[in-house]
């Protein structure tokens, strides 16, 4: 049977976007996202789910940064999953929003939250924890007058009861996970292809006057659609950057050929990180 390894422990949105994407399968939680990509690439499991991109938030850096500078592994589908926040509280605890004194959350959670933390509880003290499941199992085991923010799986997975619902601050909240696997042929999703996306890493010359403009010309003049440009430090020193680029088309044998050489030409480095089908998911 396949195994899918995904950002646990239970009741994460990670594992929410996995029990909609996936039937059946043997499920194994990581307690950190790195942890979830070794174990792809080591083969203790066949397909890792990790958060990529929040609507609100933006870039989970730790995964980018990862796949980037530590274990390449191709994205070969990605699962897009509405996010509904709630202020999570021990069953026992009756008080006000003013009376909680810590709220524990993964700090793509707070961050989709920051106003309504702001507004309502300005002298809560905040902690981040690996994962929003965590931050539940948290106030589950400690009780008291602490919440977590996390989603009604958590809620009934560690019977926390949910003191405020729809707490983000934009209603319009989604977040893109990544399936990563060695072998594409493993992925069985059984809903429906919303789009098909590819997936660059881009570094640029130095010293090269207009060399993003030149680089966003190949895509340009191609009329390839681009959903995302993106930099990230190189880690080498100040100044360093790559370019995530993800482009609204699946990978041919001319497009991307065509813009691989031009870009080369140019002294850029090209590398494919995946090629795939994107799923909209309602819960
Ligand atoms: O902590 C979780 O529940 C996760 O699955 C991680 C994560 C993230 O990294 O963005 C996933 C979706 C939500 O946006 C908040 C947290």
């Amino acid at each position: 049977m396949v195994k899918i390894g995904y950002l646990g422990p239970r009741g994460t949105f990670t594992k929410l976007a996995v029990d909609t994407a996936f039937n059946g399968e043997n499920k194994q939680s990581f307690d950190t996202i790195p942890e979830c990509i070794d174990a792809v690439s080591d083969r203790q499991i066949d397909i890792g789910v990790v958060p990529l991109e929040n609507a609100i938030e933006g870039t989970v850096q730790l995964t980018v940064d990862y796949l980037v500078h530590q274990v390449r592994l191709p994205i070969v589908a990605e699962i897009v999953v509405p996010i509904q926040q709630h202020l999570l509280v021990a069953s026992d605890f009756s008080g006000e929003l003013s009376s909680v004194s810590d709220v524990y959350s993964h700090s793509h959670a707070i961050a989709q939250c920051h106003q309504f933390l702001h507004t309502h509880m300005p002298d809560a003290n905040l902690h981040f924890t690996s994962s929003t499941g965590k931050a539940a199992e948290m106030v589950s085991d400690s009780g008291g007058d602490i919440a977590a923010i996390g989603n009604t799986l958590a809620a009934s997975e560690y019977g926390l009861t949910i003191h405020h619902e729809n707490i983000h601050d934009y209603p319009n909240n989604h977040t893109r996970f990544a399936v990563l696997a060695s072998d594409k042929e493993q992925i069985r999703i059984k809903h429906e292809v919303q789009t098909e996306k590819t997936s660059l890493l881009i570094t640029l010359p130095s010293d090269y006057a207009g060399a993003l403009y030149q680089v966003l010309a190949a895509f340009a003049w191609r009329k390839m659609n681009l959903s995302k440009i993106e930099s990230r430090p190189m880690k080498t020193g100040l100044g360093n950057y790559f370019f995530i680029v993800d482009v609204n088309e699946p990978y041919d044998d001319v497009l991307f050929p065509g813009v691989k050489a031009e870009l080369e030409a140019l002294g850029c480095n090209v590398t494919i990180l995946g090629t795939y089908p994107v799923y909209l998911m309602e819960l």
